[in-house]
């Protein structure tokens, strides 16, 4: 009985979630000649949304059930966006396909109706079949092996062919393939690591030549949900300084240190703050990564070594503040910082509250799940709740 109502109020959300995405997807249009678009109108009503607090207090529903919600819906309706995707099949072949963004990239195009080809590193004595005939080259290869990679590859190349890569490093990625190869060339660089889908992760995208033969795989990545950021090689490589090395430096060092210090990290996380909590999954995070591609991302340029540096005599600094107790100094850099960065980060905040609220959301999920798990060890009273609470969770 309550599992058929269950089942039915699931349909009538979803039959809404459908609705509304269907909704979001027709307001995207561009402005009308009355100079105002659908989404423009929406978000300049203000009043649409002042009164949902009130809502879903009456309804007993959660702040945060309502935000998840929201936010899917708006990553749902990116990722709906009509597409012309269909267009023309092209012939593909990614060197290094066979790692993880390499794949990742194999599985894209391929979905797409492409034609995938993988050319891994045993199969160069197939190089001249791979290679030959081909609309893109992808090279998705190991940072240190990526100058190389490129001109073994061009000797096989048409100049109808076009050449991407996707190392983290642009500036003599992007140099040595304008200089072998003299078809189509760009710069692409996936700002993320292991993800599903291209759904609000940012590609940085630097111009080589003919940019246009690109378009196909450009708003590929779009349609999928991506975003394109377009750069010169070298801002890019300048804003890898603080986006990748420096960032990845303090997660490597803190963890160095606290494998020194011989942490229980295990028991330390009973004792948990969100904040620390995701401190330790980034440091988990980049052990996941490929050692030699986070080591060589640190030591990349001169500049992001030489920020390493700075970032070390700044700590020295700071804990000589610390070793002698000089409370008023360290009050006053906090001061300093906040006056400097605050302005400039408020959207960080923002973004901070929802990745703890999932967190948090993630946690509780967990917790239940162990609770009806030892529920299920329990006295036969015990068992029975436990299957009640599942069989409920499972219906929803
Ligand atoms: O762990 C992640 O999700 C990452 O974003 C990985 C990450 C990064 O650390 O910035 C690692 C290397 C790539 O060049 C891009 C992204």
């Amino acid at each position: 009985m309550i599992k058929q109502y269950i089942k039915e109020i699931n349909a009538e959300l979803i039959q809404l979630l459908g609705k509304k995405i269907d909704l979001l997807r027709g307001v995207q249009a561009p402005a009308s000649n009355a100079g105002v678009s659908p989404l423009q109108e929406i978000k300049s009503n203000d009043d649409n949304e002042s009164d949902i607090p009130s809502i879903l207090n009456q309804a007993g529903v959660p702040q945060f059930v309502w935000q998840n919600l929201v936010i899917n819906c708006q990553a749902a309706v990116k990722s709906r966006l009509p597409t012309n995707l269909q267009a023309k099949p092209r012939r593909v072949t990614i060197i290094g396909g066979g790692g993880m963004m390499g794949s990742f990239f194999a599985q894209k195009l391929s979905a797409a109706g492409h034609q995938v080809t993988i050319l891994g590193h045993d199969d160069w004595d197939k190089a001249e079949e791979l290679l030959n005939d081909r609309d893109l080259v992808l090279i998705c290869v190991p940072i240190e092996y990526t100058t190389e990679v490129i001109q073994k590859t061009v000797k096989y190349l048409s100049p109808n062919t076009a050449l991407a890569d996707l190392t983290s490093i642009k500036t003599p990625a992007l140099k040595t393939m304008l200089e072998y190869h003299s078809g189509a060339v760009i710069g692409l660089h996936p700002m993320f690591g292991k993800v599903q889908s291209f759904l609000s992760q940012k590609v940085v995208v630097c111009s080589g030549r003919r940019d246009e033969e690109f378009q196909w795989l450009l708003k590929l990545i779009e349609a999928d949900g991506g975003e394109l950021i377009h750069s010169t090689a070298e801002e890019h490589d300048r804003m890898m300084v603080a986006v990748q090395a420096i960032r990845q430096f303090t997660t490597f060092s803190l963890g160095v240190f606290l494998a020194e210090q011989e942490l229980d990290a295990r028991r330390s996380l009973d004792f948990a703050s969100p904040p620390y909590r995701l401190q330790l999954g980034m440091i988990s995070r980049l052990l996941t990564q490929s050692a030699p591609m986070v080591i060589d991302i640190m030591l990349a340029t001169t500049e992001s070594r030489q920020a390493i540096g700075k970032l070390a005599a700044t700590y020295a600094r700071l804990a000589k503040l610390v070793k002698e107790s000089r409370r008023e100094e360290l009050i006053a850099e906090f001061g300093a910082i906040q006056a400097y960065l605050v302005p400039q980060m408020d959207c960080c905040l923002t973004e901070s509250h929802h990745v703890i609220n999932a967190l948090s959301n993630f946690l509780n999920g967990k917790r239940q799940e162990t609770e009806n798990v030892g529920a299920n060890r329990g006295s036969p009273l015990q068992k029975e709740e436990g299957r009640r609470q599942k069989a409920e969770a499972s219906v929803f």
